[in-house]
């Protein structure tokens, strides 16, 4: 057994874990990263990059749909499975080195490739080492939870984790969950030409405000995703080749391949957490405002302490995380700037209250700006035009905004600034953007907060014909 004493040692080298480890080495501390599985986590190896990747392949699948409507006709596509999956691991194989085991050795960070677990509150052995750290991070992140529907533990089905590795595409999908997992790989294999059904037990994108989320709905289903709502799974079994799901309603749904996209379990079984005095629930390793769990020289960040769940929620954790541990600044969690995006087509992206949420804290005070994106030049030019910018206004600050439409994800980054730095909303209005760009929606959302102020106001009109009389 090796003896190891560092300041910091860090469980998990995911999206989380791997932002510590940078920071912390890079800023002089002595570290060490456990990881029992592959470098890079969730995020680069079965969650965003490969779902990313599959979503931009199906985008080109389904280019034919669209581009007649352009002048152009481009021939019905040949998807080509195996090359589909071989283009998803190229995209993962590229963005790999920046989370390689060389590139951290490189950087001086130990890094020992196997499973963690705590021996006493400051002790951790991970294969033949042991590692005693002046504090330690738990970054393990969250696995696939599969609902204890009677049958299901004796089907075939593939969760985030083995769908990438499919032999062949799927002739009839069927999705248990529409949270975004769920959606976003519905759409995706639609548009390889499955038939895709999504079963979904409460409301589809239920996080979401629920006239943003229908529009994203309703365009999938416009696509041929068939969205169940409110439906139990009450009993599932396998014919042959061919998975069967059983309803509460009474309906039998009949599919080739059945993927679970039901949410998520924190990955904290064997991890001596009781040894250590960290408790934790069934959603996540309890933590206070400062990613402290109750052991007070141990934090969790990321997926694993049971909140939000995106990779840049990870690394916001690990530079608080960094803050706090090795410099012992206080540092607490704030997820009012947070932002997150679902990236089906139209994308939907949020940040900050809702409307219902907004609504209820402010009352009478609160404003909401909408702007459609059929207005948006841009999104005319480019047949893009479902969408909607929804920013909710007090006293003269966004407190939250979602958008729903083409690049949704990428419009929301200058209200996650605005909602962080508390820009006013004139600020918003008084940016030039550029011409024609659908960051425009932004601006004229921002300007709609004035537009009964300036143009419909006596007061002002009066002004501007006594000040043009005045005028030489
Ligand atoms: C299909 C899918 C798509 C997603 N898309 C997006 C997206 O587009 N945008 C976004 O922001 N988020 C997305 N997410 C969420 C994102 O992947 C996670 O929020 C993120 O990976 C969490 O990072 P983490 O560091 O907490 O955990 P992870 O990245 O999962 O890393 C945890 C690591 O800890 C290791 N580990 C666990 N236990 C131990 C142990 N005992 N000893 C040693 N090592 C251990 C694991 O092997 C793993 O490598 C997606 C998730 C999925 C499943
Ligand atoms: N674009 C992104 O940022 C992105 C993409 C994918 C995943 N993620 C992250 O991964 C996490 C997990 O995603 P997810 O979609 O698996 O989880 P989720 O919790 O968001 O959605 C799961 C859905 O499954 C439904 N469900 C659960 N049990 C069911 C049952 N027995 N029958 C029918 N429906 C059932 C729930 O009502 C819920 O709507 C998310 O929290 C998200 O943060 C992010």
């Amino acid at each position: 057994m090796e003896t190891i004493k560092t300041d910091l040692l860090i469980i998990g080298a995911g999206s989380g874990g791997l932002s510590v480890a940078a920071g912390a080495v890079q800023m002089g501390a002595s570290v060490v990263l456990v990881e029992r599985g592959e470098m890079g986590g969730d995020c680069l190896n079965y969650g965003c990059v490969p779902s990313k990747a599959l979503i931009a392949a199906a985008a080109q699948a389904y280019a034919p749909e669209v581009s007649g409507a352009f002048g152009v006709d481009l021939e019905a596509p040949r998807v080509d499975w195996p090359r589909v999956r071989a283009h998803v691991q190229e995209i993962i194989a590229r963005i790999a080195p920046v989370d390689s085991q060389e590139r951290f050795e490189g950087l001086g960070v130990r890094v020992i490739r196997e499973q963690a677990r705590f021996v006493s509150a400051r002790e951790v052995e991970a294969g033949r080492h042991r590692i005693t750290a002046r504090r330690i991070v738990l970054a393990t992140g969250s696995a696939p939870a599969v609902p204890p529907v009677p049958g299901l533990a004796d089907v075939p089905y593939l969760t985030n984790e083995t769908l990438w590795g499919l032999d062949t595409l799927p002739a009839q999908l069927l999705i248990l969950g529409g949270g975004p997992i769920g959606m976003e790989m519905a759409q995706a294999f639609r548009r390889f030409g499955s038939q895709v059904t999504v079963v979904e037990g409460a409301r589809a994108l239920g996080r979401e405000d629920p006239e943003m989320a229908a529009i994203v709905l309703d365009h999938l289903r416009s696509e041929g995703v068939t969205i169940l709502e409110g439906e139990t799974v009450t009993a599932a079994s396998q014919k042959g080749s061919a998975i069967d799901l059983q309803l509460e309603s009474g309906k039998t749904l009949t599919g080739s391949h059945l993927l679970i996209a039901a949410g998520r379990r924190p990955n904290t079984a064997g991890l001596g957490l009781e040894v250590a005095g960290i408790d934790s629930t069934k959603t996540g390793i309890k933590v206070d405002a400062g990613l402290r769990t109750t052991n007070r020289r141990v934090y969790a960040i990321g997926d694993a302490a049971g909140g939000l769940q995106f990779t840049h929620l990870a690394g916001y954790h690990a530079g608080i995380v960094i803050r706090s541990a090795l410099f012992g600044l206080p540092a607490k969690v704030a997820t009012h700037h947070i932002p997150r995006a679902t990236y089906t087509r139209p994308e939907l992206a949020h940040v900050g209250l809702t409307e219902v949420e907004a609504r209820q804290r402010y009352g009478e005070k609160l404003e909401v700006l909408r702007e459609a994106l059929q207005h948006n030049d841009r999104a005319i030019a480019e047949r893009e035009t479902a969408g909607l910018a929804k920013v909710m206004v007090h006293k003269g600050r966004p407190v939250g905004a979602t958008i729903v439409g083409a690049q949704a994800g990428d419009l929301i980054s200058t209200w996650a600034l605005a909602l962080s730095a508390k820009v006013k909303i004139s600020q918003i209005a008084g940016m030039v953007a550029p011409y024609p760009t659908l960051g425009e929606l932004n601006k004229r959302v921002a300007g709609s907060y004035f537009t009964p102020r300036l143009f419909e106001n006596r007061t002002v009109k009066a002004v501007t014909r006594t000040v043009q009389r005045l005028l030489p």
